[in-house]
């Protein structure tokens, strides 16, 4: 267990007296650590216990709001629970995407794979709403900042593009995780949302909580969100904390 910030303590029973209340929690970076191969990334000790704690609590919904595809987020985090699931930035919403962005996405894996393959260790990754240029392994760094300065010269206006930590998405829908979040607000009339992102995508999420929300970033680097703990281990911490204050807080 991590020392959390003292005022971010004091926040909890706050947000625990709020309800319906939305947890919603990014994944890489905030529930597993990052890693270099990205099926690798399994979540950090303790976190799906705590989730299907909270996810039991009266008002509570506990939603996992990822860059990753639906199924490569249940597959690589082996979580399984009440939640809600919503992946590839906020594209898959309420299913999978449709067959023309699909088609759009393809033709773009065509155009970007022949960049990709010329870079030593860097990675293609072909998701349901987007491709990733995945440069973490790649030890040369001015190639690697090469290979993302040509990749997204590969972006026409109708993609969108989601820089990331060592990878850059060129994305076939302009779904983002404020749109989401949003969405989930409204879908679960939530009184009060915490967000928890580590990544520049997360700042989309932040970016639309209101005053009685908390955005915690987990991580350093600037940010919108008003608090901040150290890494995946105090995210974890936090929701524990929040746990408790749940269960000593009437809805
Ligand atoms: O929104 P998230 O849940 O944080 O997902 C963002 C991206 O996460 C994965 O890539 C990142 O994590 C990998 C595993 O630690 C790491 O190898 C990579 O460098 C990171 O960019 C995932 O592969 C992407 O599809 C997600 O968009």
């Amino acid at each position: 267990m991590t020392v959390l910030p003292a005022d971010l303590v004091a926040a909890l029973p706050r947000l625990a007296a709020r309800r319906p209340l939305l947890i919603a929690c990014d994944y890489d970076g905030v529930l597993a650590r990052l890693r270099d191969d990205p099926s690798a990334a399994v979540p950090e000790p303790g976190v799906a216990e705590v989730l299907a704690r909270l996810a039991t609590r009266d008002g509570v919904t506990v939603a996992l709001v990822s860059g990753r595809g639906v199924d490569d987020l249940r597959r690589t985090s082996g979580l399984t629970g009440p939640y809600r699931w919503v992946g590839s930035h906020g594209a898959e919403f309420d299913g999978p995407i449709g067959p023309e962005a699909a088609r759009r996405r393809d033709a773009l894996a065509a155009r970007l794979a022949p960049l990709v393959d010329g870079t030593p260790a860097a990675r293609l990754e072909v998701k349901p709403a987007s491709v990733a240029v995945h440069v973490r392994q790649v030890t040369d760094r001015t190639a690697a900042a090469a290979l993302l300065a040509r990749a997204r010269e590969q972006a026409d206006p109708e993609l969108t593009l989601k820089p990331g930590k060592d990878v850059l998405e060129l994305a076939v829908t302009d779904a983002d995780k404020g749109s989401a979040l949003c969405r989930l607000r409204d879908d679960l009339g939530a009184a009060c949302v915490l967000y928890l992102g580590d990544d520049l995508t997360d700042e989309d999420a932040f970016a639309v909580l209101r005053p009685h929300d908390l955005g915690v970033k987990v991580g350093p680097g600037d940010t919108r969100a008003t608090a901040r703990v150290a890494d995946p281990t105090a995210a974890i911490s936090l929701l524990v904390a929040l746990d408790e204050a749940l269960t000593s807080t009437r809805g």
